[in-house]
């Protein structure tokens, strides 16, 4: 009997710029990433206003390219800021229009994804989903006490390309994601750790604001009174400690660059604080590791190295002389978000599960 092939347009927006995709069943027939003016891009206040002008781009995109979109049978955006749900693909609905256009945790680009793939869906009267928002959130009752009675620890992390990759893994090995617990390590402009459990991520760092080890552009974790200290000395405004932590912070902050490569660079041309910064990246990213560790008390069939920054073989080397006694450290550089996306609404289009509803509220604790 013949398979019956679907056809799906994926959205994946960022900050400068809109990934998208048509993919035949897991086969990518087109990919492009559209690059946008930064100054077209300011016109807009918020980023949610943005989305007819991203629209219509992209539909010129596929015009040009000669895609017919009367073929598709569905098109699935990357997830924005909603409020904490469990992974899996959702169907776009109106409560989830609602959320992502106000941003209910937040403004982030892929607050446009579901926003984007219901106005394209709609008009062509083919279903619109999202999978594995950044707001994914299975974590433990234990995972979420803080410490800090006013304050909840909270989950958002890579959740699309961490599950992606940790799928991949498993089928590699010849497992089920369900099956297997790894520790998956997405080291991009942001880094986040997860603790994979049996296919939840039970715990991780909230890699957009919160937590964690330092990145390219973020400060993650921070002494909390020092924080405190400079946060009330009266030298800086809110958005300007906002922006030193996130944006400014990590790499940014020490070395004046998002850039590793041109960290290496520096490196090599003999500069000792871009090596000693650079290691500590790294030496933080171990040190995650080494909690989740213990979060899946030692029993870990994987750890697996991700994102932009798993393409630096002497950054991967520094977290491996570190973890690799732990459990074997598997290196999968990149994201494959636009494949990620388009698997999990095939899933869904083939009936291997069923699509899940917004919102399925995650229950918090205290
Ligand atoms: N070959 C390479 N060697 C070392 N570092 C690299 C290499 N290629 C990319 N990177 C670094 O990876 C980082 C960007 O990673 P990535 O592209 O995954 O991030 P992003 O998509 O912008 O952000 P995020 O992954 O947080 O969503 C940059 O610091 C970049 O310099
Ligand atoms: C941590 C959430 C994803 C991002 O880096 O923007």
């Amino acid at each position: 009997m013949q398979e019956h092939s679907f056809r799906i347009l994926v959205i994946n927006p960022g900050s400068t710029s809109t990934k998208i995709g048509v993919f035949h069943n897991e086969r990518s027939i087109f990919e492009k990433t559209i690059r946008h003016d930064t100054e077209a891009l300011r016109a807009y206040k918020k980023i949610i206003d943005q989305y007819e002008f991203r629209k219509q781009t992209i539909l010129e995109t596929l015009d040009h390219e000669g895609i017919n979109i009367s073929k598709l049978d569905a098109v699935c955006g990357r997830g924005g800021l909603l409020r904490p749900i469990e992974g899996g693909t959702y169907v776009v609905n109106e409560v989830m229009l609602q959320d992502l256009r106000r941003g209910y945790s937040g403004q982030h680009a892929s607050n446009l994804g579901g926003i984007l793939a219901h106005e394209i869906a709609s008009a062509l009267n083919i279903p619109a989903f999202i999978v594995d928002p950044v707001v994914v959130d299975e974590l433990d009752p234990i995972a979420r006490i803080s410490g800090f009675s006013l304050i909840e620890r909270r989950s958002i992390f890579h959740a699309l390309n961490q599950k992606a990759v940790a799928r991949r893994v498993a089928k590699q090995m010849g497992k089920a994601y369900e099956e297997v617990n790894f520790i998956v390590a997405h080291m991009g402009g942001g880094i986040t750790v997860g603790a994979h459990k049996c296919g939840r991520v039970i715990d991780v760092n909230n890699g957009l604001d919160g937590e964690g080890p330092f990145s390219p552009e973020r400060a993650g974790t921070v002494p909390a009174g020092d924080l405190v200290s400079l946060c009330f000395s009266g030298e800086y405004y809110r958005e300007e400690v906002m922006r030193m932590l996130v944006g400014g912070g990590g790499l940014v902050g020490y070395l004046g660059t998002n850039d590793a490569v041109k960290v290496e660079k520096m490196i090599e041309n003999g500069d000792e604080k871009a090596k000693l910064v650079y290691s500590a990246m790294a030496y933080q990213v171990a040190k995650e590791i080494g909690a989740a560790s213990a979060v899946l008390a030692g029993k870990v069939d994987a750890i697996i190295l991700t994102g932009g920054l798993a393409y630096g073989k002497q950054f991967v080397k520094e977290i491996a002389d570190r973890v690799q006694w732990i459990a074997d450290v598997i290196v999968q550089p990149g994201e494959n978000e636009l494949q990620a996306l388009a698997e999990g609404a095939l899933r869904v289009l083939r009936g291997e599960e069923e699509a899940k509803q917004y919102p399925q509220a995650v229950k918090t604790t205290v």
